[in-house]
């Protein structure tokens, strides 16, 4: 036995029965993490009575190679290699029942290129388990060696961009409403009014597929002939993301070639579609020149909470590697959940080459993306034009901001929606772009523009009182104090 990590060590390792996994050797408060080892950061809330280090060891070794019994069949194996090493255990600041568990995973465990395998191993089991009253994947960091196993996003931003023909500022987007109801002809109407107006994309609901009231190749037609006149009148390139979400992979492909077909240069998928699903997809958009967008739709039901689930960041991550193009990644100031500094986090994640460990953002690693493709972080979720000055402080130049009722409930119509959309933007950009303090200067310069723009003008009477102020549910643990000197 180690006397200092209690780990019972080798014929007494495999006598047959119950030991606590910290004796098996998933607590190894010793081992430094190798640069090639797959590290997670599990928030542990143990069951009343239970001891943090037991609880932690417990996570890594069901989240590895471990059984609720000792099994000769491990002397088999490279076991010593396998097993999952908890190397720290740290009170959570500000909360006295929960945990932060570090785990290292030998590189060994995972199959390339596989979010299902990854995810299978390291959400598959424990957080069901009975001595954990709670459990939250906060953070992974991965090894370059594993980064280069995945394809990364299809495309990228960068070129993106070129395609799109569109630099210096945020993309312009909305999602059609109502969200469901309108028949092809009726939406096609939605869609050309949107771009012909000045935005550069518009986007499926997340919930539409393939309904009684709109089959999808109806929607597709009517889109991209929208799409088209929409360019013509316009001269610029417009998009619009075709959800080509479906009940089996068969028909994602048949609606992903028919969107092809068709010419248009962008589609979507639900994130509720699954990883080896999305990862299919990914591959097909990079044979087919095509952007892959990502709905993050069903996220919260495991993301929101702090005690139990799964961080966002972590699935920004698993969605990098994956390899789609834009991800919803939160507005801030809109009407869904998003910490200023959590949200930070998530869009360094998508468009930094490397993420230094910043814990105010809550990013608990140093990550190398090793050159895979940035992915365009999108924002969609109850935003206006008056909000313009703060989205493009808060959320920076590579996003796409979508305004979905704040494009489709203008009072002046769609089209005006948009107008008021772009104008708000250039004249936020251009205020910038002129070293303007744009962040205090916002509302009078939006009022400025509005006085040569009666759209904007309508917009930013008829929302001007609404914001969006509640309680975050997801913070950070860490705030950066400042230093005190003597
Ligand atoms: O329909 C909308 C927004 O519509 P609107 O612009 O009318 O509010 C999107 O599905 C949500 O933004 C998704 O949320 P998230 O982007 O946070 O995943
Ligand atoms: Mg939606």
């Amino acid at each position: 036995m180690n006397a200092h990590t209690g780990t019972v060590r080798g014929k007494e390792r495999y006598r047959s029965g119950v030991m606590e996994y910290k004796r098996m050797g998933y607590w190894e408060p010793d081992y430094v993490p190798k640069d090639t080892d797959v590290i997670a950061l599990f928030r542990v809330t143990p069951q009343e009575g239970v001891d943090p280090i037991e609880a932690s060891a417990a996570v890594a070794g069901e989240s590895s190679t471990a059984t609720w019994t000792v099994v000769w069949t491990d002397r088999l194996t490279a076991a010593e290699k396998y097993r999952a090493k908890c190397y720290r255990v740290d009170p959570v600041p500000g909360s006295p029942d929960s945990y932060f568990a570090y785990i290292a995973y030998d590189l060994d465990l995972f199959e390339s290129g596989s979010i299902a395998n990854l995810s299978a191993s390291i959400i598959g089991n424990v957080f069901g388990f009975k001595p954990l009253k709670a459990l939250r994947l906060e953070d992974m960091r991965f090894p370059v060696a594993y980064v280069k196993t995945f394809q990364g996003p299809a495309t990228g931003i960068v070129v993106e961009r070129e395609r799109l023909d569109k630099f210096g500022r945020p993309l312009l987007g909305a999602t059609i409403k109502p969200k469901l109801g309108l028949s092809g002809r009726n939406y096609g109407r939605v869609v050309y009014e949107a771009l012909k107006g000045g935005l550069d994309f518009t986007k499926d609901d997340e919930n539409i597929n393939s309904q009684p009231f709109m089959h999808w190749r109806d929607r597709f037609l009517y889109c991209m002939e929208a799409v088209n006149r929409a360019q013509a009148a316009s001269g610029e390139v417009k998009g619009t993301y075709l959800n080509i979400t479906a009940g089996t992979m068969e028909d994602m492909y048949e609606r992903a070639e028919f969107a092809k077909e068709l010419g248009s240069c962008i589609v979507m998928i639900d994130l509720v579609i699954g990883y080896t699903a999305i990862q299919s997809m990914a591959k097909w958009a990079r044979r087919n020149d095509m952007i892959l967008h990502l709905h993050r739709a069903g996220h919260s039901t495991y993301t929101r909470q702090k005690s139990h689930g799964v961080s966002f960041r972590v699935i920004a991550k698993w969605m990098r590697l994956a390899g789609v193009d834009h991800i919803h990644a939160g507005t801030v100031v809109g009407k869904l959940e998003g910490d200023p500094n959590t949200t930070r986090g998530y869009y360094d994640v998508c468009r930094e080459d490397f993420n230094p460990m910043k814990l105010e953002h809550g990013l608990f690693f140093d990550q190398s993306w090793a050159s895979l493709n940035k992915m365009m972080p999108v924002a969609s979720g109850g935003i206006h034009a008056g909000q313009m000055h703060q989205l493009l402080d808060l959320l920076g130049e590579d996003v796409v901001l979508q305004f979905g009722g704040g494009t489709i409930g203008h009072p002046m119509g769609i089209a005006a929606g948009a107008i008021a959309n772009r104008v708000a933007l250039e004249a936020m950009i251009l205020a910038r772009n002129e070293g303007r303090d744009y962040v205090h200067e916002g509302p009078e310069i939006l009022a400025r523009a509005a006085e040569t723009c009666t759209p904007l003008k309508a917009a930013l009477e008829v929302w001007k009182d609404v914001t969006f102020n509640y309680q975050s549910t997801d913070t950070p643990d860490f705030v950066p104090t400042a230093l005190e000197t003597v």
